[in-house]
């Protein structure tokens, strides 16, 4: 038997927690005394030290002893009634006994199931048959999983570096549009969460977790692949009136077991263009893995709404970046050569910042993704047949994207919108500039394409070609007069973001739209001010 006392102060730093039990009592069957618990509450905890398994138990948040999981054998007394025994490893001897043996009591059927089935694939995914342990450190099962298939390790590791910052995590909670509709669409549907099963994907600091505990929640499944796990365990547990209710187990969704099945899923899986990050495949895989039939997701659908537009001040920025490169003599180096490549660079990034509606040159259109029906592989290419018709005779530099999320509530269906003129979110919006813009008449049919493939770095390349037809005598034919065309790394985009933009209400601005503003398909809750109230205002939680 392992103590806690074997493994040094260390331990509990490198121990990387996989899931936890909830115990009604723990009896310590080796020790002379027979029994180290009464009716504390206690905890069996499955995680990885140094990349090997371990399965250990406590009492009162006090680690009590745990087994060696290779030699470990769990046999059911009862319906809640387990005895998990195992062979003493060497560096325990002094206890000079050659087994340990804990009793352990689940306070439900289900969980005693549960602990059973998990035990069982634990101990499956590091031993397999063989009885060997075929996990380096660090890693966490046999095959691959659908994650670790498609994305390279190196993206992924800065991906969760990333999320395992508070300050990034600040940052999404600090965008009160965002949050501030995610609050309201939780407590206003509160029908869908009250009793229910709920799963949290990709947890970040536990904040939808906590909704979600507000709105009644039976028990939240908060699963969360970064180090900010551990952070999220502790905002819980700060928030003593819905940490019962709440289990943070880290591990990707991909690969972690759940004890039961979910009657809804709340995530933020929204990336830039919604889409970026790749975050919606884990959201899609767990509907698929934790949803119980008809269950429902939060957010529901997500659509992407594009728009060619107009802006000769942009378009300059641009150009002028790769002028850096047309110096002949840069300390007596010609650095022209490299004037073309640089000026490609510059125009194969996508730009994010806000802009002023009143730049786009025609209606927009969009692309629905119904999260509850689409398939993982389905957004591995992303294909968006364009028309528009402008509305103003302009030049045309490129396309402007945003998108927005339904919580498809039972009560209140609720939009976020991250559409321009809306309020600004972190997202902001995105626009992809050509390096030959071309010329519109009003009137002029604008017909293209936006294909989107993903690549192993969460992120997609962009093709977009957009053609301006004949226009007046002749049209019928359809002949094409001009087309740009352009790839753009999603991945690699130009934040061009100075200042907090000022929202600006319709009635203020100076020039009409160059079409109805319904046409941009903002919601009329979206600006409401329920949107924008802030936690300390509203939701109750201590973030102490
Ligand atoms: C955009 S953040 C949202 C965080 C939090 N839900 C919120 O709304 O503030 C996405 C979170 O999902 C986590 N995540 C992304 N992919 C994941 C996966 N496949 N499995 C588990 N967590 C994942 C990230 O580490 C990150 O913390």
């Amino acid at each position: 038997m392992e103590h806690p006392s074997s493994s040094g102060g260390g331990m509990r730093v490198e121990d990387e927690v996989e899931v936890e039990f909830p115990l009604s009592s723990i009896s310590d069957l080796s020790l002379d005394s027979a029994s180290t618990s009464g009716s504390a509450p206690g905890m069996a905890r499955l995680s990885r030290y140094r990349g090997a398994p371990r399965l250990r138990f406590f009492l009162n948040g006090e680690d009590v002893g745990g087994l060696d999981v290779e030699s470990a054998q769990v046999f059911q007394l009862g319906p809640i009634q387990s005895v998990c025994i195992a062979e003493q490893p060497d560096k325990s001897k002094q206890l000079c006994q050659n087994t340990a043996a804990f009793k352990i009591q689940f306070k439900t059927e289900e969980e005693s199931r549960a602990f059973h089935q998990r035990f069982k694939c634990w101990k499956d995914e590091y031993f397999g048959q063989g009885g060997k342990l075929i996990v380096s450190s660090g890693s966490t099962g046999t095959s691959k999983s659908k994650f670790d298939e498609k994305i390279e390790a190196s993206s992924a590791k800065m991906y969760f570096h990333y999320y395992g910052q508070l300050l990034h995590q600040q940052n999404m909670l600090q965008d009160y549009v965002r949050t501030g509709t995610y609050y309201a669409a939780v407590v206003e549907n509160r029908a869908d969460f009250s009793g229910r099963v709920v799963v949290d994907v990709g947890a970040g600091s536990g904040i939808l977790s906590l909704f979600a505990a507000q709105a009644g929640a039976r028990h939240v499944y908060a699963i969360e692949a970064s180090e900010m796990a551990e952070y999220a365990r502790k905002l819980i547990a700060g928030n003593p009136a819905l940490s019962d209710r709440i289990t943070v187990i880290k591990g990707k969704v991909e690969e972690v077991e759940l004890p039961e099945k979910a009657d809804i899923l709340i995530s933020e899986p929204m990336g830039t263009l919604l889409v970026n990050e790749r975050m919606l495949e884990s959201y899609v895989i767990a509907g698929d893995r934790f949803l119980v039939p008809g269950g429902k997701m939060f957010p529901t659908v997500g659509r992407i709404h594009v728009a060619p537009f107009s802006d000769e001040y942009l378009y300059i920025e641009i150009a002028t970046k790769a002028l850096f490169w047309q110096q002949h003599s840069y300390y007596g180096v010609d650095l022209t050569p490299l004037h073309g490549a640089a000026f490609q660079g510059y125009f194969s990034q996508p730009v994010v910042d806000a802009f002023d509606p009143r730049l786009l040159v025609a209606a927009p259109l969009f692309h629905i993704i119904d999260f509850t029906k689409v398939k993982e592989e389905d957004l591995y290419e992303i294909d968006i047949p364009l028309k528009f018709t402008a509305t103003v005779g302009t030049k045309v530099h490129g396309i402007a994207c945003w998108f927005d999320v339904l919580f498809d509530g039972s009560t209140v269906p609720r939009w976020l919108t991250t559409a321009p003129g809306s309020p600004t979110t972190h997202w902001y919006q995105l626009r992809c500039v050509f390096a030959q813009p071309f010329f519109v008449m009003c009137g002029q049919e604008i017909t293209g394409r936006l294909h989107m493939i993903a690549h192993n770095a969460q992120s997609y390349t962009i093709y977009l070609t957009l053609s301006a037809k004949m226009w007046g005598p002749g049209a019928e034919q359809g002949e094409i007069l001009q087309t740009s065309s352009g790839k753009f790394d999603l991945k690699e985009p130009y934040y061009r973001i100075s200042q907090p933009q000022a929202y600006q209400a319709p009635e203020d601005q100076q020039q009409p739209l160059p079409f109805q503003p319904q046409d941009l398909n903002v919601q009329p809750q979206d600006v409401e001010e329920t949107d924008l109230l802030e936690p300390t205002q509203n939701s109750g939680i201590d973030f102490s």
